[in-house]
């Protein structure tokens, strides 16, 4: 089939174009998982393992699929998670997606290791509402001045990435020799000590991540930071990365405005459970003192009803972004949340919800691996292995 004939209707031939169309070392970066990338299947199987309990007879003529979150109001309950260096997919970036984000009425998180400044993106898109992801840096001034920033810039909340101490060993990066494309640089890092210099090591090196993160990052930061963090801050402070009802507890606590239960998309820590797995457990130990969010492995508007089911306000999408960008810039991420809004709406009216609030947690029922025999679906496969012969 022409490939400039092909329009994706999935974010799975989403991801099966983007591939065709990046350079490998960017596109395996996008991709990966760490170590053997059994979490990075299990994020996916784990909502096939989740089967909907539809409610029949119900009018729905009339369905809201809008919602609030922390106090802005979301098109649907999705929002975009914060994804590094996304002038590799597409020349516009960071910006494409702040305006695509701005134009579908969703939240965008930007990555602290955007190839655009959060200033640059903040403007391209000003009605927008956008998060502002941390990393808490060795030098505590880069995080500070950071933050500053972000504040003055209008972004409303602080995402704070808690389950990346060190970063997570994914193979193919050191196989490629990841590094930033030469014609790119970190855009909020100018003139600092946190500058791309330092993603940029020596070609023999393996991943340019790792080692600008090892070099970089503080692998001290421990709850005591939360605590010196709101005194940095008047934002409210969001951990991304916790999956245990001991941390979530921990994180009430703290006194933070918001969890997202995530793996970071399995490029962490190998072998944990799915996070869809995790999420009744750190919702149950939250009690609804703060809203609790999800990302890892949610690819169709179903995934949103399972996670909402289970107790979560919204999901966070990550690749599936990143697909639509490569492939189409602005116009591809228009593309990728309009088919996960519609999948969603689709999806609600055939389990019987006129509105989000209606979701709950008899509409979804565990099935376990032994019954379905297969942890991916055929399906799954025709599509990841051989994704350009399809096209
Ligand atoms: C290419 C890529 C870059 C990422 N960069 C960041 C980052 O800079 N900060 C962060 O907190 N999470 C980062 N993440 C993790 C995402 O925010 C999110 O947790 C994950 O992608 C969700 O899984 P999904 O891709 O299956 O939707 C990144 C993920 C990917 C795929
Ligand atoms: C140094 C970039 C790290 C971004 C990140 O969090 C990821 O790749 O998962």
């Amino acid at each position: 089939m022409d490939e400039k004939q092909f329009t994706p209707v999935n974010t799975y031939e989403y991801q099966a174009l983007a591939k065709s169309k990046l350079p490998k070392m960017i596109y395996d970066y996008y991709a990966s998982g760490a170590d053997d990338q059994y979490t990075l299947e299990d994020n996916m199987a784990g909502f096939r393992r989740i089967r909907l309990r539809p409610r029949v007879l119900v009018d729905i003529s009339v369905q809201d699929i809008s919602t609030t979150l922390l106090g802005i109001s979301s098109s649907f309950p999705l929002i975009i998670a914060p994804a590094a260096m996304q002038k590799m997919a597409h020349p516009q970036g960071e910006i494409a997606v702040a305006r695509s984000a701005a134009k579908n009425k969703v939240i965008m998180t930007l990555s602290s290791l955007s190839t655009y400044s959060l200033e640059e993106v903040a403007e391209s898109s000003p009605t927008g509402p956008k998060w502002f992801q941390l990393y808490i840096y060795k030098d505590r001034l880069v995080t500070r001045k950071l933050v500053e920033r972000a504040e003055k810039a209008g972004y409303k909340a602080l995402v704070l990435t808690v389950d990346a101490q060190r970063l997570g060993r994914r193979e193919a990066d050191i196989h490629n020799k990841f590094t930033l494309p030469q014609h790119l640089t970190f855009g909020n890092f100018k003139n600092w000590t946190a500058s791309d210099d330092k993603i940029r090591t020596k070609k023999s090196q393996g991943s340019g991540i790792e080692s600008y993160f090892a070099t970089l990052m503080d692998p001290s930061v421990t709850w005591k930071d939360i605590a010196w963090l709101k005194t940095i801050t008047k934002l409210p402070i969001i951990l991304k990365g916790i999956t245990t009802a001991e941390d979530a507890a921990k994180a009430v606590e703290s006194g933070v405005a918001a969890i997202i239960v995530s793996n970071h998309g399995a490029r962490q820590l190998d072998g944990m459970l799915a996070t869809i797995d995790c999420v009744e457990e750190v919702v149950g130990a939250v009690r609804s003192l703060i809203p609790v969010f999800m990302d890892s492995g949610v690819r169709r508007g179903t995934d949103i009803i399972k996670a909402l089911a289970l107790g979560a306000q919204a999901v966070c999408v990550g690749r599936p972004i990143l697909w639509g960008l490569a492939v189409s810039g602005e116009d591809g991420v228009d593309d990728v949340i309009n088919l996960l809004r519609n999948e969603f709406h689709l999806g609600m009216g055939l389990v019987g919800c006129r509105s989000v609030n209606e979701i709950h947690r008899r509409m979804v029922k565990r099935q376990n691996d032994s019954c379905l025999g297969v942890s991916r679906s055929p399906k799954y496969d025709e599509r990841l292995s051989q994704p350009i012969a399809r096209l």
